[in-house]
């Protein structure tokens, strides 16, 4: 059984324009990435496996369990889809504390925050050692510290799949370069399969074992890097 297994066609239509996207591939490495040149459909993708964006088409299994089956009906909402997403700006809530953004997880699974929510809030904390900033607003932490509240809010929800968009492409090359290494040892603690979406081969080699590359909306590749994150 693949951990990941897509296949997705849709269209995108704006006045002035159209995208078909008609997508199939299975991912079997902890983590994978999803690479292709701008405006090649990656986001989309993405965002059609978090249930964000509606597909005419497809499915999408995770270790064996449908999110998306159009052909039996099955179309779970986002909020039940067990998926973590990272944005590209990190969208943490400008008005929160660390410890709110981490408490937000958790109030999406719609749960209250009970004891459960709370240790596990703490244990991010602990883990993305984030202590001395849980009573932080995001504009006063740095680009790294900014990067392990929106992976440790995106963990709180206990995902079974964790998506991460171009989670580098906002940062000048010398932070990218230390991020990226930063990132690339923080996913490796991280028990929970990744799919990033990048068009940074640099990104790609250090944060995925195996690489789908994407070009106008079709599948045109799947590689394995040597490397392990
Ligand atoms: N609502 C829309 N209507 C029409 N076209 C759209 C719409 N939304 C996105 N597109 C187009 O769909 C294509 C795929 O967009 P998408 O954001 O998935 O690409 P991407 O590979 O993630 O690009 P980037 O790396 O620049 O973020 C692009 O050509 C985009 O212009």
């Amino acid at each position: 059984m693949s951990a990941l297994d897509v296949r997705l066609q849709c269209t995108l239509r704006s006045a002035e324009r159209r995208f078909d996207l008609d997508v199939a591939f299975e991912a079997h490495a902890h983590h994978c990435a999803l690479m292709g040149p701008s405006g090649s459909g990656k986001s989309t993708v993405l965002m059609a496996i978090a249930g964000l964006v509606h597909a005419a088409r497809g499915h999408v299994r995770i270790a064996g369990q449908t999110l998306l089956d159009t052909a039996r009906g099955v179309d779970l909402p986002a909020r039940k889809r067990r998926v973590g997403v990272v944005f590209q700006d990190y969208a943490l809530f400008p008005h929160m504390t660390v410890e709110r953004n981490l408490q937000f997880g958790v109030h999406r699974l719609g749960r209250r925050i009970d004891t459960g929510g709370m240790e596990r809030v703490q244990a991010l904390i602990r883990q993305f050692d984030l202590q001395a900033l849980r009573s932080s607003l995001p504009r006063n932490l740095s680009g790294g510290q900014r990067q392990r509240v929106a992976l440790a809010r995106a963990l709180a929800t206990e995902p079974q799949l964790l998506l991460l968009d171009e989670p580098l492409s906002a940062l000048d090359v010398p932070l990218r370069a230390r991020l990226r290494r930063e990132l690339a040892e923080m996913l490796g603690r991280v028990p929970v399969p990744t799919l990033l979406v990048t068009h940074d081969p640099q990104d790609a080699e250090a944060l995925a074992r195996e690489v789908i590359q994407l070009d106008n909306g079709r599948v045109v590749g799947q590689v394995f890097s040597p490397k392990v994150c």
